[in-house]
């Protein structure tokens, strides 16, 4: 069995990868941390674990981490999280990392969204991003994985195959996403109570969200061109789940159609994502029922155009913030880094 620990357990993410590790056949939950909850049982803090997940809650001691558990997942905010990475990591226990800590190529990069500086620079830009489908073989040999932000899953997976082909245009890419409340985490704040959000909803961040060079960086390693894209976040009266629906312009072949485009556009995400039993590019749009719960992904192309002229191109991506957003991608991290069948226990 592996053997799994949680730090800052006592957050959503956490209790999400406690509860998918339920079901895990290879993976087991030996060590749960929390700053302000020590001793008290992990079902206390989650009492939909009674019975399941009862183990007691410990403070953060890496060397007494490093003799209980094979993984740790760090369920911290960014800014605290690269600390216990580090010192995880130096101790020898592998490390899924939630944080955005890891994610971003350069110490510049993450200073400017992040505003602090960074306990671990040397690892900055040094950290594979945790996404297989792109970075399988990284991930499989590493120490830390940065697992992916929640936002920039449901706009990478399908904006990056379609630049890297060439096929849609990198100077104007609009990405237009909606959140459940989760994905703003479990610790209070006044813009997540429920007087604020019941029956609204409300964009924020407008163009100064840190998804946006996330979204930038990551499309520009994987596809090899640079991107300029406009991000809007929007907080929906939902638990979980995130669509994103996304604009861009398409490089025209003569004689596109609006036909054409389309068929093109969904032809090569459906070649990209083939083999990968996570991603499913439908006919139909993509709505966050059909994936909360799960750790699939689904997207649409369409293209507008009066006349059969192609216009914009218009993506529809929907994911679960909290399962291929979050605790689900590291399950499926987990299972590369250790070797066995991806969509074990997802
Ligand atoms: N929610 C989501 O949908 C997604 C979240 N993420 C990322 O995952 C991470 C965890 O998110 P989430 O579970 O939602 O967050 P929560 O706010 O629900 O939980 C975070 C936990 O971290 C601990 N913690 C809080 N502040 C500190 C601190 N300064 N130092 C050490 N520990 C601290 C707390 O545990 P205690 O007080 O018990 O120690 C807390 O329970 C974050 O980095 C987030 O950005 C990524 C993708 C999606
Ligand atoms: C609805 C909401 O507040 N969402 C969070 C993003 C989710 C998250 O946890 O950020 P990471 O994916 O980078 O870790 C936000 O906008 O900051």
């Amino acid at each position: 069995m592996i053997r799994v620990a949680l730090i800052g357990s006592t957050g959503y993410t956490a209790l999400e990868v406690a509860r998918l590790l339920l079901a895990h056949e290879e993976a087991e939950l030996t060590v749960a941390t929390s700053r302000a909850d020590e001793g008290k049982p992990l079902s206390e803090i989650h009492p939909s674990l009674a019975g399941r997940c009862d183990i007691a809650l410990q403070p953060f001691d890496p060397a007494a981490i490093a003799e209980q558990a094979d993984v740790a997942m760090c369920c911290l905010p960014h800014g605290a999280s690269a600390e216990s990475v580090r010192d995880l990591a130096t101790a020898g226990v592998r490390v899924i990392d939630f944080s955005a800590d890891f994610r971003l190529s350069s110490v510049p990069l993450y200073e400017q969204w992040y505003g602090v500086t960074h306990p671990w620079p040397e690892r900055v830009g040094n950290v594979v991003y945790g996404m297989p489908e792109f970075f399988g073989d990284e991930i499989a040999k590493a120490d830390v994985v940065a697992n992916p932000g929640c936002y920039p899953t449901s706009a990478i997976m399908p904006l990056a195959p379609l630049v890297r082909a060439g096929m849609i245009q990198t100077d104007d890419i609009i990405i237009d996403s909606k959140s459940g409340v989760s994905g703003a985490g479990r610790s209070p704040k006044l813009g997540t109570l429920y007087c604020e959000t019941n029956e609204s909803i409300s964009a924020y961040a407008i163009a100064s969200h840190r998804h946006g060079p996330e979204m930038q960086d990551l499309i520009h390693r994987i596809a090899g061109k640079p991107v300029d894209v406009l991000f809007t976040p929007h907080l929906t009266p939902m638990d979980r789940g995130i669509l994103s629906t996304m604009y861009a312009r398409p490089v025209l072949q003569d004689n596109d159609t609006v036909q054409s485009v389309t068929s093109r556009l969904m032809d090569e995400l459906r070649k990209t994502y083939r083999d990968q039993p996570f991603i499913h590019v439908v006919d139909h749009l993509p709505a966050t029922k059909h994936v909360v719960m799960t750790n699939h992904v689904q997207m649409t192309v369409r293209v507008s155009g009066p006349n059969d002229q192609p216009g914009r191109v218009i993506i529809v991506c929907a994911i679960d913030n909290l399962s291929k957003g979050a605790s689900g991608a590291a399950i499926q991290n987990m299972n590369v880094m250790f070797g066995i069948d991806q969509m074990m226990g997802l």
